[in-house]
């Protein structure tokens, strides 16, 4: 499934009607007919009085037509403009005379107060993908006093007051129980807060062919099945030749862990295992190695010389590059602490190991403090970062907010400029690819929001390009079944806030 900023939907509408020869009127037809639809579906066999809040754009068109088929279905449809239609324009001025001529009551909203409690509905159709900036005067005050009515708002394409790009709500935002998205999602329905905003998606066709979004080359996706097995062509790893060995399926270093996170590592390397590796090699500091012994039988392990400070300060690279040499992907950095040395030693293993690199938690901290991505070359084998938003933060010299305000295009020119894979996380991960693509993941909750389920992910990912898969694919497939187990092991318990990592893992 595509998801489309307004710019690329404008793209697609215009290449629709010029190229392909749909007509606009054909469109808006049946965008109107589809929010009809999912209004009737919701109502049943109870009639509605209706209350359709119309902008003065083609969104407000849009709703014109629902409120003309809901009439038309035996619901009380009513239009209640935001500005005077006298305005109106192009196909908007030819559906408010459409309405017009068939009786269906209308009013402007400087005129009245409206009487909120007289209707069961209430259909958004004030905003949408040309809204520019916070809500202004009226369209303010009708979006304000339609969440203070409490009744269910069905809003048309986007709830009004979300920026459809970035997912930013305006102080004056529609706050749906239903939002019918009009062709394809738009991304601020796919980026917090806006999803908790749209309520219910529905997403609608309205007659635009799938072939124009790929026309136009929209590479912005939802991780869903379909997209999983085809696009990402992931349907072949499904199956296993019999006679596999465990060599056949890669060997993960797994470098992590210190003294006061020392279970960082184990998460991680039980993940990697869990995810279908064929072997995990979990290297960390000397001193807690007793500790650590036995605790995963499945998982090999090795000492590294750390005089008894068990942290990773005195980390020898020679050590290090001995065993990244015959590996299948490395993953660093769960768990290993900040410590003020020199890092030369991740430089070096940047430069001087072939395979797969996933760098997650204080390894991407040194990166953005003490080495700097850009001093780094471009590296043959691919490279997986997997920032949360704080330490997104510090590798962009950006606030949190900032980086929160348009992660998906944070995300994309970060990974773009420096060639990197870029998993940023949180509610609705976004995986973004040095050729420019972006994948939306959509599986996870709020349970996983509990210490050690980072070190999970990073396992997971260093698992599955351990055999072979690709960065896209290991980036997408991994935040897809992390988030997949996660709602397993929340859905087995009374509350999700108990879900802790190690549940992810056994739900792998
Ligand atoms: N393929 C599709 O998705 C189709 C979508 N349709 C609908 O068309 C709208 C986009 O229509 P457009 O006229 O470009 O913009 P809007 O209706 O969203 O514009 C609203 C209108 O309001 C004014 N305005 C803009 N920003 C603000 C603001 N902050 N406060 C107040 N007023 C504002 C501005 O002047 C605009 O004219 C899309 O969402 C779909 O619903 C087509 O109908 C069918 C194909
Ligand atoms: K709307």
């Amino acid at each position: 499934m595509y998801v489309v900023n307004s710019q690329e939907m404008r793209a697609i509408d215009q290449y629709t009607i010029e190229q392909i020869g749909i007509p606009a009127m054909v469109l808006m037809e049946n965008a109107g007919r589809a929010v009809a639809e999912e209004v009737s579906l919701y109502a049943g066999e109870r009639l509605q009085r209706i209350a359709v809040l119309v902008g003065k754009g083609n969104n407000g068109a849009d709703g014109l037509v629902a409120a003309r088929h809901l009439q038309e279905a035996g619901h009380k449809a009513e239009i209640i403009y935001a500005t005077d239609p006298a305005g109106f324009v192009d196909e908007a001025a030819v559906q408010r005379d459409i309405v017009h001529n068939l009786r269906i009551p209308s009013s402007t909203y400087a005129e009245l107060c409206v009487q909120w409690h007289s209707y069961d509905l209430i259909i958004d159709a004030l905003l949408g993908t040309g809204s520019r900036g916070a809500p202004r005067e009226v369209v303010a005050k009708l979006i304000l006093e339609a969440n203070e009515s409490d009744l269910p708002i069905y809003a048309v394409d986007i709830p009004s007051g979300l920026d459809p790009n970035t997912g930013y709500v305006h102080d004056a935002c529609i706050r749906a129980t239903c939002t019918i998205a009009l062709a394809f999602p738009k991304r601020g329905l796919e980026q917090e807060p806006g999803v908790e905003q749209a309520g219910r998606v529905s997403v609608r066709s309205i007659g635009i062919p799938q072939s124009a979004a790929e026309q136009l080359k929209v590479r912005t996706y939802r991780i869903e099945e379909p997209l999983l097995s085809d696009t990402l062509g992931l349907s072949s790893y499904r199956r296993r030749a019999s006679n596999s060995n465990k060599g056949t399926f890669g060997h993960v270093l797994v470098a992590a862990g210190s003294r006061s996170m020392s279970g960082a590592g184990l998460l991680c390397s039980k993940a990697a295992l869990r995810a279908g590796s064929g072997l995990v090699t979990w290297a960390l500091p000397e001193s807690l190695l007793d500790g650590m012994l036995g605790q995963i039988p499945e998982i090999m392990m090795r000492g590294m010389a750390d005089e008894g400070r068990g942290d990773w300060g005195k980390i020898s690279t020679q050590w290090i590059l001995e065993l990244a040499a015959n590996k299948a992907a490395i993953v660093f950095g769960p768990g290993i602490g900040r410590f003020d040395n020199d890092t030369h030693w991740l430089r070096d293993i940047w430069e001087h190991t072939t395979c797969p690199l996933v760098l997650d938690a204080d390894a991407l901290n040194m990166l953005g403090t003490s080495i700097g991505l850009d001093a780094l070359s471009r590296r043959s084998a691919p490279v997986i970062l997997t920032p949360h938003p704080g330490e997104m933060a510090r590798l962009c010299g950006k606030s949190i907010p900032e980086i929160q305000g348009d992660r998906i295009e944070t995300a994309r020119s970060f990974a773009w400029k420096f060639g990197v894979t870029l998993v940023l996380k949180g509610a609705r991960t976004v995986v973004a690819t040095p050729e420019g693509e972006i994948y939306i993941n959509r599986t996870g909750n709020a349970g996983m929001a509990t210490g050690g389920t980072g070190d999970v992910l990073a396992g997971i990912i260093a698992g599955l390009l351990a055999q072979g898969m690709s960065a896209t694919q290991s980036a997408a497939l991994g935040v897809y079944l992390h988030g997949s187990a996660g709602d397993r092991a929340a859905s087995s318990r009374p509350y999700m806030a108990s879900l802790i990592a190690s549940d992810i893992i056994d739900q792998l």
